[in-house]
């Protein structure tokens, strides 16, 4: 990563989350970053080659079995190409797969994409998510304390069946910015929408927003004009 394109993650961050790298200048009035959706996009390899934007880069490239896209069998491999890439100030790694969760035919395998990761000046977002609820609070502390531990920043995005459940995620990210990890949390569905906007105030470094809301990549998201209006009334 060149200099120019780091990502702070001492304090909040909103990415644009998109599978089209075109729609970066669309991004630059709200966003601090942009998440690339390489499981989403056509050629995502091609499409990073000539990026060219002024926002900074954190690169996801989501399985199947995480609620991604990405067959299972080059995604590392391609995750360690984009690291090489000036603009990619970030890479999302599920937290399964830094605990081991086979890699299959990629060459490069968890630990290896860390380490690339590392040569090039680029953090790790060690992401965990729910898709099915919110677990009891116990297990929210040991996923983000774990999380936190693995990499730059832990992320955790559960799915909130409840106004109670989004209210546990938050208390759990007071917890964890209390004990000092670095967290990023949000809450997915109708019920945990106001949570990617009240997270920031109980620490989370991160937040992802599409750059139309008919774009979202997860459930109860805010389109990104909202997001950020939101987070800078309340931080
Ligand atoms: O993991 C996350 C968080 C997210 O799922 C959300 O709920 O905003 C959106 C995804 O694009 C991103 O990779």
């Amino acid at each position: 990563m060149s200099d120019a394109y780091a990502i702070d993650l001492d304090s909040f961050s909103l990415c644009a989350s998109t599978a089209d790298l075109a729609a970066e200048p669309a991004a630059r009035e709200h966003a601090d970053c942009v998440e690339f959706r390489m499981d989403l996009a056509d050629d995502p390899l091609d499409a990073l080659a000539t990026y060219d934007g002024d926002l900074p880069l954190l690169v996801t490239n989501r399985p199947r079995w995480e609620g991604g896209e990405t067959a299972p069998y080059d995604r590392l491999d391609a995750l360690a190409a984009a690291v090489e890439h000036g603009a990619v100030a970030a890479v999302d790694v599920e937290l399964a797969t830094l605990r081991g969760r086979p890699t299959g035919t990629n060459e490069v395998d968890a630990e290896g994409l860390v380490a690339r990761a590392r040569e090039h000046d680029a953090a790790v977002v060690a992401s965990v998510h729910d898709f099915d609820g919110t677990p009891p609070a116990a297990t929210l502390d040991l996923l983000l304390r774990a999380a936190a531990a693995a990499g730059d920043v832990g992320k955790l995005a559960v799915t909130a069946r409840t106004k109670g459940e989004a209210l546990a995620l938050l208390s759990a990210t007071h917890r964890a910015t209390g004990r000092g990890d670095r967290v990023a949390t949000m809450a997915m569905g109708e019920h945990g929408s106001h949570t990617r906007a009240v997270a920031p105030v109980y620490g989370s470094r991160l937040g992802y927003a599409p750059i139309d809301a008919a774009d979202a990549t997860a459930p109860g998201q805010y389109d990104l004009a909202t997001l950020r209006r939101l987070v800078d009334d309340l931080l």
